[in-house]
């Protein structure tokens, strides 16, 4: 399939849609290299990954769950069980770290989309390689507890948590954007 096809055909697998298997240890370090060519004003590098794997997954989903109740005490026990399983559905979730050097002559919003992009770029090189995928963020993703607790220097962020796993069924296509309405010549 070309390149051109293959980004025609993306679309997210939702992560209650993903399960085992997983990428095996080699094709997760293909895909980290795929995902990892992107443009990168100044080659900065500024991300990095973090798996979330095994029963880290469901650690991190008590983490979750707690925090949850700590922030509203008041919260439903379903959206608690929700917070619960945000990490239970897809075998393997890479978290893309933001890692921004402030002051420096690229502008920090050109560091964040060069993260973007990675993100981006794991999506189809997941799809490509017969896996399904979703870039998730959440609110768990700007929580300063939960980011602490993964590690986050004090100029890191969370860009993404891409789930990654098995298809369990085919991924719902949803209506795309109007090209045309959307695009519109420059005169001056
Ligand atoms: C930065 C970012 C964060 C996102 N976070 C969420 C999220 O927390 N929850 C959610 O349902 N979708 C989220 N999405 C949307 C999904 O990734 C995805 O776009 C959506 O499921 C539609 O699928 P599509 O990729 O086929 O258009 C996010 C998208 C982006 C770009």
């Amino acid at each position: 399939m070309n390149l051109l096809t293959a980004l025609d055909l993306r679309r997210s697998t939702p992560s209650r849609l993903l399960g085992e298997p997983a990428p095996a240890p080699d094709q997760l370090q293909r895909l980290l290299v795929a995902a990892s060519r992107v443009p990168d004003h100044g080659k900065l590098v500024p991300w990095r990954f973090l798996l979330i794997q095994g029963d880290t997954r469901q650690v991190l989903g008590d983490l979750l769950a707690s925090r949850t109740l700590e922030r509203d005490p008041q919260a439903s026990p379903a959206v608690v069980e929700k917070d619960r399983m945000r990490f239970q559905f897809a075998p393997l979730i890479v978290t893309v770290i933001g890692r921004l050097t402030p002051g420096h002559k690229v502008p920090e919003q050109e560091q964040l989309l060069s993260g973007g992009a990675v993100c981006f770029a794991l999506l189809q090189a997941a799809q490509g390689m017969g896996f399904g995928a979703q870039w998730l963020t959440g609110w768990a993703a700007y929580d300063p507890a939960i980011t602490q607790r993964l590690g986050l220097a004090a100029n890191e962020t969370v860009l993404g948590f891409i789930h990654i796993g098995t298809p369990k069924e085919a991924a719902p296509e949803r209506d795309r954007p109007d090209v045309v309405a959307l695009t519109s010549d420059l005169h001056l």
